[in-house]
C-alpha cells in the first residue's frame, strides 16, 4: 500500500475547528505503512487535543492504546499535568496504572472533558459500531458522558452504512437463557438476513465473557437495518439485552489515517 505520511506531522499540526471542516495533512514524500503505524498516527493526533487539568476517557483497543500511551509519554515528559483517566476497560485500566496516569471512575467524575476511542466502523454521519474487543459497554458509559468524544481509525473503518463492513455488529446480553435473548436478536431483524451468533474464545470455544460478566451476541446483517435509532431502541426493549455497539451522535471529531495522511472531521452538531 503506497501511503502518504509527514513523519513530522504528529503533534504539530493545526486542527481545523470550525463545525463539519475537514483538514487533511499531505505528504510530499509517500512512504508505505502498516496499519498499525496508521492507528498509532490517529492515536497520536487525537492526544493533540487533551490539555493538562483535563478529565480524560481512555478508550480500548488497538488504536486506543496509541493515544493512551502517548498521554503517559506526555505526562511522564510534563508536557501535560493534572490529567484524570477513566478508563473504559479493564485491560485500559492496567495499561493506564503501567504508565502512572492518575485514573478514577465516574462516579467521582461524572463529566467527562474528552474521550478516545477506536471504532469498527464509522458511517458518514459519524455513526459507530464499537464492541468488536468486547468493551462497548463501559465505553458507551463513558462517552455518552464526555463533553467532546474523539474517533480515531484507520480509513479500512469507514463504511458507506452500519454493518456495511460485513462484520460483527456486537450486542452485551445477561448469561441467563442467551440462546433465548439471540434468538429474539435475530428475528427483529429477519429482514436484514441477519445472523446471531454467541462470540466465543478461539480456543476452548466457552463464551467469551465481558469485563461486566455478560456475553456478547454478535449480529451479521446482509442488509441495510435501516433507521438506526430505531434499531437500536428495538435492541434495547429484549429483555436480557444489556446494550447494544451502535454509538449514534456521539462523536465529535473523527480522526482517519489513511492513505493520504490524516484528515480530522467535526461532527455538524
Ligand atoms: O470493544 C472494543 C472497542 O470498541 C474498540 O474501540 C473497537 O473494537 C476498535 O478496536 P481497534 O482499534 O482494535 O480496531
Amino acid at each position: 500500500m503506497a501511503l502518504a505520511y509527514d513523519p513530522h506531522f504528529i503533534g504539530t499540526g493545526n486542527v481545523d475547528t470550525a463545525a463539519g471542516a475537514l483538514m487533511t495533512s499531505p505528504s510530499p514524500s509517500p512512504v508505505s505503512l502498516s496499519q498499525d503505524e496508521l492507528k498509532k498516527i490517529a492515536g497520536f493526533k487525537a492526544v493533540e487535543f487533551v490539555e493538562s487539568g483535563m478529565v480524560v476517557g481512555l478508550g480500548t483497543g488497538s488504536t486506543a492504546k496509541h493515544a493512551v500511551d502517548r498521554i503517559g509519554e506526555l505526562l511522564r515528559q510534563g508536557i501535560l499535568t493534572g490529567i484524570v483517566g477513566i478508563p473504559t476497560s479493564k485491560k485500559t485500566h492496567e495499561q493506564a496504572l503501567s504508565l502512572n496516569i492518575p485514573l478514577s471512575d465516574l462516579e467521582t467524575h461524572p463529566v467527562i472533558d474528552l474521550a478516545i476511542d477506536g471504532a469498527d466502523e464509522v458511517d458518514p454521519d459519524m455513526n459507530l459500531v464499537k464492541g468488536r474487543g468486547g468493551s462497548l459497554l463501559r465505553e458507551k458509559m463513558i462517552e455518552c458522558v464526555s463533553k467532546k468524544f474523539v474517533v480515531i481509525v484507520d480509513e479500512s473503518k469507514l463504511v458507506d452504512y452500519i454493518g456495511g463492513s460485513g462484520l460483527a455488529m456486537p450486542v452485551e446480553i445477561v448469561p441467563f437463557c442467551w440462546k433465548f435473548t439471540a434468538q429474539m436478536l435475530q428475528s427483529l431483524f429477519k429482514d436484514a438476513d441477519c445472523v446471531a451468533k454467541l462470540r466465543t474464545l478461539p480456543e476452548s470455544k466457552d463464551p467469551y465473557v465481558t469485563d461486566n460478566n455478560n456475553y456478547i451476541i454478535d449480529l451479521y446483517f446482509k442488509k441495510s437495518i435501516g433507521d438506526l435509532k430505531a434499531a437500536g431502541d428495538a435492541i434495547l426493549r429484549i429483555p436480557g439485552v444489556v446494550e447494544h455497539g451502535m454509538f449514534l451522535d456521539m462523536a465529535t471529531t473523527l480522526i482517519v489515517a489513511g492513505e493520504h495522511g490524516v484528515t480530522v472531521k467535526k461532527n455538524k452538531v
